[in-house]
């Protein structure tokens, strides 16, 4: 955690940001009657239109389909079956984006609906598609409403709650700003609802180091599906794309206007007289991934493990930085074909335990058989042992994300 008066070199000083606003649920739907909290979507509105007014750029990912599904269904609780779940929340998508095109109509404002799933990422091109005709809505001035595609969603190509999503996105825009407006004003040390003793954090440049700080619960609303920890891990994945990420209250939104002005006060004295509501702040990380690493950290499932012995580990995670090699190779999990990605782990003994460390994930230039044969041989020896060579490292180094501080 770092002090207030340290903010100053972590905000954003552009003129016109490019702003993500994550609303979940409870900011959506009355928890038990599942009616819309018209109020809270209204502000939410006029705080969107007023960041465009002063030139920004803002996305907005919603959840609340199934909340808003249940209500019209008049369901009393989300049904445990996954395709009723899913069914419900077609009915609710709908009726959500009546909701915010009949507001935002109200002040001749165009949005757009886009619902993803982690798979429609997956492909490098589909990508890129996805980022572009973000990038075109936005130059088209209109207000992209995106949510995940839950009807088709299931285990495995889930994002599987929407802080996730909102990061990611923030991330394929290379966003300023991701405001994750919860049920909260911020995080804090403990449950403020059952210790009176919990204290607000203001501002966290080490995430690691945050969560053995503070109790985090776990689960989100009983609508929603994340809760304080999901946001730990969306903030951890926005920083490191480089987006300044905030934690503050749905019901309101006006705290963003009032944060970002704060922020274009670059005078410690002068921002102290403005008055800036509790949130907290996660600040970006100062070199950020390339975006070609960020979608193989991110975009990308996991499709198995190599384990490495420790010369490899060495090598990938040092300062050489350098492509994984058969050599190196001690094991393969899974099964897998090239150009998908896996997880590079070590393994260490730690407290008597023998323990798989993550030190990267990388593309894959052979399969997860082909390796089985190489692994341990030289890359001289590939061509003997598989008959052909494709490459002469199991894992390039330019399609290698080291865990650790990778840039
Ligand atoms: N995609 C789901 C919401 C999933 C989710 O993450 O919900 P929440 O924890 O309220 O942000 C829906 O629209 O109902």
């Amino acid at each position: 955690m770092i002090h207030k008066n340290q903010q100053n070199n972590h905000r954003p000083n552009k003129t016109s940001l490019t702003i993500v606003v994550k609303v979940g649920t409870t900011s959506i739907c009355d928890e038990e009657t599942h009616f819309p909290l018209l109020s809270n979507l209204s502000l939410l509105v006029e705080s969107v239109l007023k960041l465009k007014q002063n030139g920004h750029r803002v996305v907005i990912v919603t959840s609340a389909a199934v909340g808003t599904g249940l209500r019209r269904l008049n369901m009393a609780e989300k049904p445990s079956k996954l395709a009723a779940r899913q069914a419900v929340a077609a009915v609710g998508q709908g009726r959500l984006m009546a909701l915010y095109d009949d507001l935002f109509g109200q002040f001749h404002q165009p949005v757009a609906q886009l619902l993803l799933t982690k798979n429609d990422l997956a492909d490098r091109s589909q990508y890129l598609n996805a980022v572009s005709c973000l990038e075109e809505l936005l130059d088209m001035s209109v207000v992209p409403i995106v949510n995940e595609n839950d009807t088709i969603s299931t285990q495995g190509i889930r994002f599987g709650d929407n802080d996730t999503l909102s990061a990611i996105t923030a991330g394929m825009i290379k966003a300023d700003y991701l405001f994750l407006l919860t049920d909260v004003d911020c995080l804090y040390t403990d449950n403020p609802r059952t210790n009176p003793d919990a204290k607000p954090v203001d501002i966290c440049d080490d995430i690691s180091a945050l969560r053995s700080k503070v109790s985090i619960s776990t689960s989100g609303s009983s609508l929603g599906t994340g809760g304080m920890e999901t946001k730990l891990v969306a903030a951890d994945l926005a920083t490191a794309a480089g987006v300044t990420t905030i934690i503050t209250h749905g019901a309101k939104p006006f705290n963003m206007l009032k944060i970002i002005q704060g922020d274009a006060i670059t005078d410690n004295a002068d921002q102290k007289k403005h008055d800036i509501p509790l949130n907290t702040r996660f600040v970006a990380k100062n070199n950020p991934l390339l975006d070609h690493k960020w979608w193989i950290l991110h975009g990308l499932h996991t499709a198995g493990v190599i384990v490495v012995d420790d010369g490899a580990a060495r090598a990938v995670t040092s300062t050489l930085r350098s492509s994984l090699f058969a050599a190196g190779i001690v094991e393969v999990k899974g099964s897998f074909v090239a150009q998908q990605a896996v997880q590079i782990v070590v393994r260490k003994t730690i407290n008597g335990k023998l323990t798989d460390m993550v030190i990267g994930k990388g593309l894959v230039n052979y399969t997860s058989i082909e390796i089985s044969r190489i692994k341990r041989c030289k890359s001289h020896e590939i061509a003997d042992v598989l008959g052909y060579v494709d490459a002469e490292c199991v894992i390039n180094r330019d399609n290698l994300v080291r865990v650790v501080n990778d840039a």
